[in-house]
């Protein structure tokens, strides 16, 4: 089955106005209703990283959690856990990073990664860039490198993607939205 971005993107629904008015919330609980649009998006991120040099997926907390659990199945490779601070157990470090209002945390067991290690930062959607930003510099400071980050959906106006590769990460995404 090859991979169709139009259908991948009519399975993604969009609702106004929520959380909060003026956002346009870019739902993908649709998608894992629907075995073939979770079977195209699979497999398109799994034909991209099958031959590369990665050595785990860091994957980020919650919505992220979904897809690169698959991945790192079938890549046959670590995956490990960047969580809202407060969720691991154990020795951890964490990174705040700022929202719209207020700010956020995130956090990695510090066995997580390791120098050598060439990790792929996933996450479902970039929008501020804050959340990937935070997790690549958790990576860093355990001493691993950064070999990518990617998501499923861009949110290219509110300029995370931008402000993820003028940090020196490479970004990959399947979709764009315009909007915010
Ligand atoms: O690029 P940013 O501005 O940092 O925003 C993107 C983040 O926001 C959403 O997560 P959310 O915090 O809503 O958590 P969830 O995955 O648990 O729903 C999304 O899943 C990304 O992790
Ligand atoms: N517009 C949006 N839709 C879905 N998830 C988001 N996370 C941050 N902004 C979002």
């Amino acid at each position: 089955m090859s991979y169709d971005e139009c259908y991948v993107k009519s399975v993604i629904r969009t609702i106004p106005d929520w959380p909060e008015p003026g956002v346009q919330f870019r739902d993908i609980t649709p998608l894992f209703k629907d075995p073939k649009a979770l079977r195209m998006i699979s497999d398109a991120f799994i034909q991209r990283y099958i031959d590369s040099e990665i050595t785990h997926i860091a994957s980020i907390d919650a919505r992220g959690f979904l897809i690169s659990s698959i991945m790192a199945y079938h890549l046959n490779i670590p995956l490990v856990l960047v969580r809202k601070k407060g969720k691991l157990p154990g020795e951890t470090i964490h990174q705040e990073y700022k929202l719209e209002y207020g700010t956020a945390a995130v956090e990695m067991q510090l066995d997580a990664v390791t120098e050598g290690d060439k990790v792929l930062v996933f996450d479902d959607l970039i929008a501020t860039g804050g959340t990937i930003l935070a997790a690549c510099s958790l990576i860093k400071e355990l001493g691993a490198e950064v070999y990518e980050a990617a998501a499923l959906i861009d949110l290219p106006d509110l300029q995370g993607s931008s402000k993820i590769q003028d940090a020196g990460v490479p970004v990959h995404s399947l979709l764009a939205f315009e909007g915010i």
